[in-house]
């Protein structure tokens, strides 16, 4: 069973998968997704009117769409906050989060030369999807400990109940389905 969005004239059927015992999601990649990636840059760019340095974002699937909306608001640098330590960091900052699609907690890593980047700096916080908010929140701690203010949230899809939230920025909602493929609530 599929679900459609549509951002601008754009239409994606979604598989329906299933992620717990009574819970499915519509699956949304955006990887590989260049059309889609352009298209929502472009509205999301449009809805940005306050002053930022960077964008942010976390690894993976926000990277392209980081690079699309850095390259159309004419910065020259994006920010990704990594899910492991890399040999190459320095000083890497980390903190831990439990994710909507993933079983085990998570690291989330700052880079210690992107934590010096961002210090005393205005970001826009981007993710593909804000689901529980989770992962958002955990990043928006990690950017705090390094003194970088957030100033935007803001995805391409709110999931479920992030939909209800007034402080992000987003194009489109996506419902969570039970076991049958019924919208929840
Ligand atoms: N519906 C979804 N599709 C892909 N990744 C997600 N992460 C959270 N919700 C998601």
């Amino acid at each position: 069973m599929d679900y459609q969005i549509s951002i601008g004239k754009l239409k994606r059927n979604l598989p329906l998968v299933k992620i717990g015992e009574n819970t499915q999601i519509a699956s949304f990649v955006l990887l590989g997704d260049t059309e889609l990636t352009i298209e929502a840059a472009r509205q999301l760019k449009d809805q940005l009117t306050l002053d930022f340095d960077f964008v942010v974002t976390l690894e993976s699937k926000g990277i392209p769409l980081a690079h699309e909306l850095t390259r159309k608001t004419n910065r020259d640098h994006y920010v990704v906050i990594r899910k492991s330590i890399k040999s190459y960091m320095t000083e890497p900052v980390v903190t831990t989060v439990e994710s909507i699609t993933t079983s085990e907690p998570q690291q989330l890593v700052l880079d210690g030369m992107d934590a010096a980047t961002l210090s005393g700096k205005r970001v826009v916080l981007l993710d593909d999807v804000i689901s529980t908010g989770g992962s958002l929140k955990a990043a928006e701690e990690l950017l705090a400990r390094v003194s970088c203010q957030v100033v935007a949230k803001v995805a391409i899809l709110a999931e479920g109940a992030a939909a209800h939230r007034n402080d992000i920025i987003y194009l489109s909602s996506l419902p969570l389905f039970d076991a049958r493929g019924q919208i929840k609530d």
